[in-house]
């Protein structure tokens, strides 16, 4: 996967098109993922790990569509996957009522779907009496708390997509939110996760992905990789 980073700096949009009518912005390339292949059989729970910026979230929009390789191919029915993402979609600008029905549409979720989860949604999030405020005026955990209630909403799909999902809002959501996602995982969905928790990977996974700098390092048993990973990190390296 290749991304084309701009090395110009504009100072607003305006500024942009200028340069670029000007063919004065240039371009730099970015191999977030390279040569990175792996297969997922199914009812495996895969962890993916890797340090900042070596390219898990880019696998997992790959793999879901959301965004389409420059090279390579991934063998997937799209039909039956549930990409789990959190802050993506949000218009701090519209109230938490408004968001839900934007974030979940942008997710793939029908009005009739929202208008019959709407009350369950809120109430996971614990915000019924918010839910008129714009989400601007919220908390980050608020917003993530909202994210992660929507998202979860409804029943698990066949392929489950989680990035980064588990780490949200205050001690009490954390838990209530890790009891919900367990039951996904574990209801016989296959599920491609990414976290940063290497106990939670290895609580949860049967296989793991270890991904550095955009290339395959590591593909095996969870508790031999996550050694690895760990003995790597300690190294320094
Ligand atoms: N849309 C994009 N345009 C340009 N570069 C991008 C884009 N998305 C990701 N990147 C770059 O690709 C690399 C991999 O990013 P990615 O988000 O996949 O990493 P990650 O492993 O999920 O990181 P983190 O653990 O911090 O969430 C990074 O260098 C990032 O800056």
């Amino acid at each position: 996967m290749e991304f084309h980073l701009s090395s110009s700096t504009p100072s607003g949009l305006k500024d942009y098109l200028i340069q670029m009518l000007k063919r004065q912005i240039t371009y730099r390339k970015l191999y977030a993922l390279y040569h990175v292949s792996f297969n997922v059989y199914k009812g495996e729970v895969v962890g993916i790990i890797g340090t900042n910026g070596s390219g898990k979230s880019t696998i997992l929009k790959i793999i879901s569509g959301a965004l389409k390789p420059t090279k390579g191919k991934v063998y997937v029915d799209k039909k039956k996957i549930q990409l789990l993402t959190l802050g993506t979609g949000f218009d701090v600008e519209l109230t938490a009522r408004e968001n839900v029905y934007l974030n979940g549409s942008i997710i793939g979720y029908s009005r009739k779907f929202l208008d019959e989860h709407y009350d369950e949604i809120v109430e996971f999030a614990e915000l019924q009496d918010f839910m008129e405020e714009k989400v601007k005026n919220f908390s980050s955990g608020m917003v993530s708390r909202l994210g992660f209630s929507i998202a979860t909403a409804g029943d698990a799909a066949e392929i489950l997509i989680l990035d980064e999902v588990l780490s949200v809002g205050d001690e009490f959501f954390k838990k209530k939110s890790l009891k919900r996602v367990k039951e996904m995982i574990h209801g016989g969905s296959t599920v491609l996760m990414v976290s940063h928790s290497l106990q939670t990977i290895l609580d949860n996974c049967s296989k793991v992905v270890w991904i550095e700098q955009g290339e395959l390092r590591m593909i095996g048993e969870p508790k031999t990789v996550c050694e690895a990973y760990r003995s790597s990190k300690a190294e320094g390296e």
